[in-house]
């Protein structure tokens, strides 16, 4: 569903040094999975989240979404090709000036849904992350898992095909972070949505995902399986990854 072939991408550094952040990648996410992206800090996971969204555009290589070469498109095109793709950030991003039921709306009203359309949705959306009577309360007034329930049901709220997910629980302490991953969990089982999570935390990786790419330094160094809470690394530095937890 999502093929990256042979994607890079480098940056220049402040001494005007060019830095690899991304080596050429190529791996296959499948419809209806949720796949991680694991590795110690600078490994080049948020870039490759980044990619896959185009929000960073690869030096060289492709990024196919159903089919679709989002690499090969307009910038025009890719605005409407990512109303497919949600995100979810880290900090959440939540617009502070509007009520969580605006911020969900949001997404929809870029995308020029009609009033009544977007009321029922963001109501649905609400429900689903069981936050249906903070509807109208502002983001200053929630949790930090409640927030990022709001940036998971903004995400949601445009039926998009595939989520993404940068560190969506590195801000969180261990109980909130469970209700976080259960929330993703459950949209990912009821829609089949496709999830790809950034994350450093195994524990995360344990819990939520069907298989992971480990990386380092910028290079793939393998996709590894999660069976029941175990990832399966063959390569000596993932495995070594997996020790330092
Ligand atoms: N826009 C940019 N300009 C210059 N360098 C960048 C840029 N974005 C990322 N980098 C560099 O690329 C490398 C990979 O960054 P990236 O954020 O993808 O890593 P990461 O694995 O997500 O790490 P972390 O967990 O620390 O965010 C880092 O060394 C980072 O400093």
């Amino acid at each position: 569903m999502i093929t990256l072939e042979q994607v890079s991408k480098k940056f220049q550094t402040r001494d005007k040094k060019w830095f690899t952040a991304v080596e050429p990648t190529s791996l296959t996410i499948e419809q209806g999975e949720i796949f991680g992206l694991m590795g110690y800090s600078g490994a080049g996971k948020s870039t490759l989240l980044r990619l896959i969204n185009v929000l960073e555009r690869p030096d060289s290589g492709s990024v196919l979404i159903n089919g679709q070469n989002l690499t090969a498109m307009s910038e025009a095109q890719l605005r409407q090709a990512r109303q497919k793709i949600g995100m979810v950030f880290q900090q959440f991003n939540l617009l502070s000036n509007r009520t969580v039921a605006q911020n969900v709306a949001f997404p929809l009203e870029i995308a020029g849904w009609d009033k009544a359309k977007i009321d029922a949705r963001v109501a649905e959306c609400l429900e689903i992350v069981d936050l249906t009577e903070r509807a109208n309360h502002y983001p200053a007034q929630l949790s930090g898992g409640q927030k990022q329930r709001v940036g998971i049901a903004r995400a949601l709220a445009p039926n998009p095909q595939v989520i993404l997910a940068d560190e969506p629980t590195s801000a969180l302490d261990p109980i909130t972070t469970r209700s976080v991953l259960s929330c993703l969990k459950e949209i990912n089982e009821r829609f089949k949505v496709t999830i790809v999570i950034v994350t450093h935390e195994m524990s995360v990786i344990r819990k939520l995902c069907h298989r992971t790419a480990l990386l380092h330094q910028g290079k793939l160094l393998e996709v590894a399986d999660v069976k029941n809470g175990v990832i399966l690394a063959q390569s000596e530095i993932g495995q070594e990854l997996l020790r330092d937890d």
